[in-house]
Parts: C-alpha cells; sequence; structure tokens
C-alpha cells in the first residue's frame, strides 16, 4: 500500500474508533486538510487527528447552518444575522477566533456573508456555503476551512499596511452594479444624504434610520455586501470628519481612557469615538434586529499600540434596569456557543475573541508589538437613562442550558439578557481581567465599571510557582498541564474559578525514588516473554505469538486498539465483585512491615486482589512499533480534561469525547516507590493533605513467595504524577477499570497500571474508578475519605450513618 494510503487507512481507522467517524467523511476530511498543509501528514495526525475531528464537526455544523437559514430565508422577511463563526480550536495550530463574519439579508434584501478578515495573511478561512439568492461577486474573500492562528505581522511596508487596511474594507453594490462606497454613504444616498446631514457629535436618531432601513427593503434592490481588496484604506473611505457613527451615542457614552486613538485616527481623550464600518454593520443589524435597540461595535488604538474594542447597545427606554454582571454575559456567550458550534476548546472565551480582534487590529494596522508589557483594561458602561441610580445585577448566566445562539434575533455580541433600558458600551484591551470596580457617574448617571488587567510584566517578574499561582488566580484554566509531555493536550479548566491551582510535576511516565527494584533490562526477558520472530502487527498474523501466552492464548486487544470484551468483563467482575478466592492473604503483609519492628506485629493481611495481567509486545519483539499489542505505552490518545468537580471531590478528571467500551484512557503515573518508604511518607505527611495519591503494585504479590521490601512496591503521584492522579473514585459502577500492564519486564512487582473504560462513556462525562478502599480500614496506606461517589452501591458506611444523623 502506497504510504499516504497507508495513513489514510490509518486516519479512518483511528477517527473510527476514536469518534465513531464514518471513512467517507474522514476521507473527504483529510484529503482537503493535506490541501491546505502540503501534504503534511504531521499536521492531520497531530493530537489524534484533532484537525480532521474538528473539520469534520465544522463540515456537519456547516451543513445545518445552511439548512437552517435556507428555511429560515423560506419562512417570512427575516433581517439580521450576526454569526461568528470557526473558532479553529486545534491546539496551538488553528486556536482562537479568527474571522468574524456578519450577515444580514431578508427576502428583499439580501446581503451576503461579510467575513471580516482579520486573518491578515494568506491563512485560510472557513467555507462559507452560498447563499440562494446570492450574486457571487468575490470569491475569493471567502476563504476555506481552517483558518489558522493569524501570523505576527512584520512591520511592513507602508504600501504592506495600506494593503492590510484595504482587506479589511467592506463595499456595497446594487443589483445594478452601481457601486456604492461603503455602508455609510449607501445609507446616506440619494435625497436621504440632503435630508439627514451627518455631522460629528449628531447622532442620527431610530426613525430616521428605521426609515432609511424600510427604504431599502422596499426598494427590492438584491445587494451584494462583500469584502473588496484593493481600495482606498478604510479608515479614509468610511470616517471623514463630518461624519458620525450612526450609533455612537456621545452624551452617553464614558469618558475612555487617556490615549487612545479612533480608527478615523482622531484621538479620543474625553469622548468615545471612532467610526470603522463594522460599528456600522453592527448598527444596520442592531437596527434590524431588535427594533428599538441599537448596538455599535468600534475599534480604537493608542500610540502606543494598545487597541481597544467598544460595544455599545441601547435598547428600547424602560423604567427598571437590570445590570448583568459582565463575566456573567460573556460565559453564557460562551455557553451558547459552545453548545451550538460544539466548541471543545477550553481556550475559547469572549474575552479571547476581544483580545484577538485587538491583536489583529493592531497587525494589520501596524501598530506596536510589544504584547508582553501592555497594560490593559476593560471598561463598560451601562446607561441608565431611566434615571435609576440604583441598579440591581443580574446573573445572566441563568438558564443559558436552553439557549442557543439565535441567527435572527441576537448578536453574538449581545444577548436578550439586555432587553431592558440599557445601554452598554464596553472597552476591551489586551489580556485577562484580574478584578472588576464599579461606580455610578455623578454626570452621566451610567454606571461604569473598570476591569484592571494583570499586566504579563508582573508576572513574568514572579517566581515560577507564584507566577503559575497569579495565573490561576485569574485565568479559569490552564491550556496544558502536560506541559508538552504528553501526545495530546490536557487543559485543566477551574470552572468555578475557587480552586488552587494543584501542585506536583507532570511526569507521562513512571519514574523509582530511591529503593525500589525497578530495572529493565532486555537480558530479563527470555524468549517465551517476546515474540522476537514476529513481523508486522502481531494481532494480524495467525497464529498468536509468545506475548499472547499471558492472556491465554488470545491478544487482549482488538485491532481497533480496544481491550477484548470478554477480558474486560473478567476484570470488571473481579474488580466489582470479587470472591473470596480472588484475595491473596500474606503470611507477612508488606503493608504489615510497614512498622520499623518488622514481623514483630502480628496483623492479619487484609487481602490483596490478584489481577488478570495484559502483556504487550515490546523493545525485544521482533514486530513493529505500531503492532496492535501495543496500546498503554503509545500514551494517551483520548481528549481529556481535568475539571473542578461541583460535588466537593476537589479536581477530577474527564473525556470530551464519547468514549467506547474497553478504550485505553490512560495509566497511573508516579514515583515508584516501596511500601516502606510510602509508609515513612505517610507519616511526615500525617494526614494534613487533602487529597492522597497512592496506589499499590499488589495484582501478583501473591504468585509465589514472600516479597522482599525493595519488590512491594506502589505508586506514589503526589509530587510526581500524570493526569490519572485526577481520576477520582466511584464504588464499584465506576465507569473506568484498572488492569496491570506488562510491557517491559516480565516480573509482576513493577506494572502498568492502566484505565480501560467499563462501558460506553458519554462526553464530558467525569472518569472514575473504584479505588477498592475499605472506609474503616484506617491503617491502609491509602487515607480513606468521606466518599461523595453518589453511587447507589457505596461502600462508606460512615457516610449513611452521618446522613441519618
Ligand atoms: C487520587 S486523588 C483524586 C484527585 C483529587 N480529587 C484532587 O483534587 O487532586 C484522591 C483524593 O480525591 C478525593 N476523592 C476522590 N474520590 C472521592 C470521592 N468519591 N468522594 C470524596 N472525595 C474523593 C479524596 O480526597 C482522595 O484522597
Amino acid at each position: 500500500m502506497a504510504a499516504s494510503e497507508e495513513r489514510m487507512a490509518r486516519a479512518c481507522a483511528a477517527m473510527e474508533s476514536l469518534y465513531g467517524t464514518p471513512a467517507k467523511a474522514v476521507r473527504n476530511a483529510v484529503k482537503q486538510l493535506l490541501k491546505v498543509y502540503n501534504n503534511k501528514w504531521d499536521f492531520i495526525e497531530d493530537n489524534n487527528y484533532n484537525v480532521v475531528f474538528e473539520y469534520v464537526q465544522e463540515d456537519i455544523k456547516d451543513q445545518e447552518d445552511k439548512n437552517a437559514k435556507l428555511k429560515r430565508i423560506e419562512s417570512d422577511d427575516e433581517i439580521d444575522i450576526l454569526g461568528l463563526r470557526n473558532y479553529g480550536t486545534s491546539g496551538s495550530k488553528a486556536k482562537g477566533l479568527n474571522n468574524l463574519q456578519i450577515q444580514v439579508y431578508d427576502q428583499n434584501v439580501k446581503v451576503k456573508d461579510q467575513v471580516i478578515e482579520l486573518c491578515s495573511d494568506d491563512d485560510e478561512g472557513p467555507d462559507i456555503p452560498p447563499k440562494r439568492g446570492w450574486r457571487e461577486i468575490k470569491e475569493e474573500s471567502v476563504q476555506p476551512y481552517p483558518c489558522k492562528r493569524p501570523k505576527t505581522s512584520n512591520s511592513g511596508t507602508a504600501k504592506d499596511k495600506e494593503k492590510e487596511a484595504d482587506d479589511l474594507q467592506i463595499q456595497v453594490y446594487d443589483q445594478s452594479g452601481k457601486f456604492r462606497n461603503n455602508i455609510e454613504s449607501w445609507f446616506r444616498s440619494d435625497d436621504e444624504q440632503e435630508e439627514v446631514p451627518m455631522k460629528r457629535n449628531e447622532t442620527r436618531n431610530l426613525t430616521q434610520r428605521r426609515a432609511l432601513l424600510t427604504d431599502i427593503v422596499s426598494s427590492k434592490n438584491e445587494l451584494t455586501l462583500y469584502e473588496e481588496d484593493q481600495r482606498q484604506p478604510f479608515l479614509e473611505s468610511i470616517s471623514s470628519d463630518n461624519e458620525t457613527p450612526i450609533a455612537v451615542n456621545h452624551q452617553d457614552c464614558p469618558e475612555t481612557l487617556p490615549g487612545f486613538v479612533s480608527s478615523s485616527g482622531k484621538n479620543t481623550n474625553s469622548k468615545l469615538e471612532g467610526s470603522i464600518l463594522e460599528s456600522k454593520i453592527l448598527d444596520l443589524r442592531g437596527e434590524c434586529s431588535h427594533n428599538s435597540e441599537t448596538s455599535q461595535f468600534d475599534i480604537v488604538s493608542s500610540d502606543n499600540g494598545a487597541v481597544k474594542i467598544s460595544l455599545l447597545y441601547n435598547s428600547s427606554r424602560k423604567a427598571n434596569l437590570d445590570r448583568p454582571n459582565l463575566k456573567a454575559v460573556t460565559k453564557r456567550v460562551e455557553n451558547k456557543y459552545r453548545k451550538f458550534y460544539g466548541i471543545t476548546d477550553p481556550d475559547f472565551s469572549v474575552m479571547k475573541l476581544m483580545e484577538d480582534i485587538c491583536k489583529c487590529f493592531s497587525e494589520i494596522a501596524g501598530g506596536n508589538k510589544g504584547g508582553s508589557e501592555r497594560v490593559t483594561q476593560i471598561s463598560s458602561t451601562y446607561n441608565n437613562s431611566g434615571g435609576q441610580d440604583n441598579v440591581n445585577t443580574k446573573d445572566a448566566c441563568q438558564d443559558s442550558s436552553s439557549m442557543q445562539p439565535s441567527h435572527t434575533n441576537e448578536s453574538a455580541l449581545t444577548s436578550n439578557t439586555f432587553d431592558k433600558e440599557t445601554q452598554i458600551s464596553q472597552v476591551v484591551t489586551l489580556d485577562v481581567p484580574s478584578h472588576v470596580n464599579g461606580c455610578i457617574d455623578r454626570h452621566t448617571r451610567n454606571f461604569c465599571f473598570v476591569t484592571e488587567m494583570e499586566t504579563k510584566v508582573i508576572i513574568n517578574k514572579a517566581s515560577n510557582s507564584s507566577r503559575l499561582k497569579a495565573v490561576m488566580k485569574h485565568r479559569n484554566h490552564l491550556s496544558d498541564i502536560t506541559r508538552g509531555e504528553e501526545n495530546v493536550q490536557i487543559p485543566l479548566l477551574n470552572d468555578n474559578g475557587a480552586k488552587e491551582l494543584p501542585k506536583f510535576f507532570y511526569i507521562s511516565k513512571n519514574v523509582a525514588f530511591k529503593d525500589a527494584y525497578v530495572t529493565f533490562s532486555l537480558a530479563r526477558i527470555s524468549d517465551e516473554n517476546c515474540c522476537s520472530q514476529c513481523i508486522g502487527d502481531c494481532l494480524s498474523s495467525e497464529l498468536p505469538c509468545a506475548c499472547a501466552g499471558e492472556t491465554r492464548g488470545e491478544f487482549a486487544y482488538t485491532p481497533g486498539g480496544l481491550v477484548k470484551e470478554t477480558f474486560l468483563d473478567e476484570a470488571i467482575t473481579m474488580s466489582q465483585k470479587p470472591k473470596k478466592h480472588h484475595f491473596y492473604y500474606c503470611q507477612y503483609c508488606p503493608l504489615e512491615n510497614n512498622t520499623l519492628e518488622k514481623y514483630k506485629r502480628k496483623r492479619s493481611c487484609k487481602g490483596h486482589l490478584m489481577r488478570k495481567f495484559i502483556k504487550e509486545c515490546w523493545n525485544k519483539c521482533g514486530c513493529n512499533k505500531k503492532c496492535g499489542n501495543r496500546v498503554v505505552q503509545r500514551g494517551i490518545t483520548a481528549t481529556l480534561q481535568v475539571f473542578s468537580t461541583p460535588e466537593g471531590k476537589g479536581w477530577g478528571l474527564r473525556s470530551v469525547h464519547a468514549l467506547k467500551k474497553g478504550t485505553f484512557v490512560c495509566e497511573y503515573v508516579g514515583e515508584i516507590v516501596t511500601n516502606q518508604e510510602l509508609h515513612l511518607r505517610n507519616k511526615k505527611r500525617s494526614g494534613k493533605e487533602e487529597h492522597t495519591y497512592p496506589v499499590l503494585l499488589d495484582a501478583d504479590w501473591g504468585s509465589e513467595r514472600v516479597l522482599k521490601d525493595e519488590e512491594a512496591l506502589c505508586l506514589d503521584a503526589t509530587k510526581y504524577g500524570n493526569c490519572a492522579r485526577f481520576i477520582n473514585h466511584r464504588c464499584v459502577d465506576a465507569n473506568l477499570v484498572e488492569i496491570p500492564v506488562e510491557i517491559e519486564t516480565p516480573d509482576h512487582h513493577y506494572y502498568h497500571l492502566a484505565f480501560f473504560t467499563t462501558r460506553n462513556v458519554e462526553p464530558m462525562e467525569e472518569l472514575t474508578w473504584d479505588y477498592g478502599i475499605q472506609f474503616d480500614d484506617k491503617n491502609h496506606p491509602i487515607r480513606a475519605f468521606n466518599c461523595t461517589c453518589g453511587s447507589k452501591f457505596c461502600r462508606d458506611q460512615e457516610k449513611s450513618s452521618r446522613a441519618r444523623a
């Protein structure tokens, strides 16, 4: 098979097994992506085919969107769609939202999807399906997926800058092909321009704007709004000295940050100004969709390269103002878009989106790129023109679950929560908010809040750990706790924002501490313990090789990389309903030996569950590295997240995608310590820690003879560990089971403790395993806790009595 066909087959198999994606969809996605990535398979295969997964998801969504929109066009006079599309989430390659798409149309006026290009280079954007009735004027402005993160632009020549600025220009043509310079000129065309002269500091009122719109609709001109390149710089074409952005209400605008210059090049020291075309589009949208509400989107920049975005939202007059919390609003928008677009990237946030817009603006404008030294700020104002000083805060996050981003009457940056008399101006510059101060302006009666941002300079000065703490204090997540140690990124999401950053070093492989006897020597692997004669994939050979001997002559894995059902079910039964004969009782239990008076104290062994091992092919085997009998050693492939559990269990681990029964999730990784060493560690810790992280490697303690201290091992993930240290306990019906896996050494004192799913797991379901602890055993090295697993089989008797009391 040709190399690329082989890789294609592998991609199909992996996508099938990981996400259940049909081969046809995978092939199509891979073909497209290969074009985009210049046949670089590495990009495709990276992160478990993450880009392929995203491409397929995007494709499905696009199709759904397209169908939904076509339906809407057919049904009634709907105007106004503002959609933010294509968050391009694959790891570092295509993270963040790159395109701001604006769509405005109804049955009579059809305005083409507008992509405001924020990728200033040759990056490619979403493949936007053509809409019915649209005139295709410039297809090249519509970019195919995937849209990569915008490159930092070079300062460039004046001509380059001018070209980049041109990229943002939006032009309007009417059906006759007559070129309208821009929306503003289109709005103010013909007689209207005379009747409503637009002077600086003068606001076009709602009636006038609605009249204009009605005019436009009834003219039945089919209009196509599209992105035009190679025209005059938009800054000049849009804002002339005597023009005022149609939705800016200067009276109500807050004092803005000093030193900022609007996109028109005017200093905005005293009032928020600046009229770029986006404002007008959003204003048009706001006007159309909310009837009595307006909104405006504005970007301004300062000499030092800082950029800020303002969003001005003005709704109809009503007596009371429920002031929504800015964080809650952004969270709500994020939730909607996460759900609707199936965004799984924890990095996605409205604030980041704003940042990206600022960054791209700055890049396109060729501004200062000293990002690390930018002092950043967010400010927002809510103008209660009903005249009430006392405004109520309302958690706009309520009921977000029932919401979907509507393409007809909600914008991405405004929501129905604001349907009270509200005017919001939000000014955002780069970086992450730290705290919010609120006040009422005595003169304007505006409620303002200003969020000061942590500067990166301050963070950099701090020590490593305090830097991490500082980051955690102000961030809700870390994008990868593995620090690149794994094949995949594992983000940490502090959903409730209250948890401290876990203190440990991420390691992806077990490391011996001191006394543990763990030597991996090829000489110790006999011929019966490897398959040196094998070639290719052992799973596809007619006769099972020596490595299948451990599992009674049958491989434990399916060609798709799952544990075979019969083997898995046996392991689950052993774990959930062990019989007395499944336990080994030591004469001199290594756990009892933990006391310094070794052998003197007579305590009875509580028993060790004897487990069935899987043996994987390894270095002394002749098969290919990609042999199907090598699963655990290949590492994590599932898309995992560490998150803060709501039940007070601390952090937990979950899978973003659904997992099939028998899927390998991860192994338990930590320091390999002897029981003696663990005992001493536990004594030192003396119950100070909230959580404990040891597991015993006792699955084969009963196999032959009395164990020496250095052979009775356990893994302690307290200081060094992998993501498995976050897996919480669930009594009996956990969705993971641990299976001992022999890889490097045939003796079973040391082995890998691998977790496989016991059943199909839902996306975002917490992953749990039964620690096998007895909650009444106070002497066990794994300290008991008050179990809140929620299982109906919960073994924590004290919990029941606590509940009764
Ligand atoms: C291996 S850690 C699991 C990760 C831990 N939740 C964290 O935040 O790091 C084990 C500890 O988690 C907590 N834990 C795990 N499962 C629990 C459960 N079902 N109920 C309450 N606490 C639990 C206990 O404190 C236990 O000592």
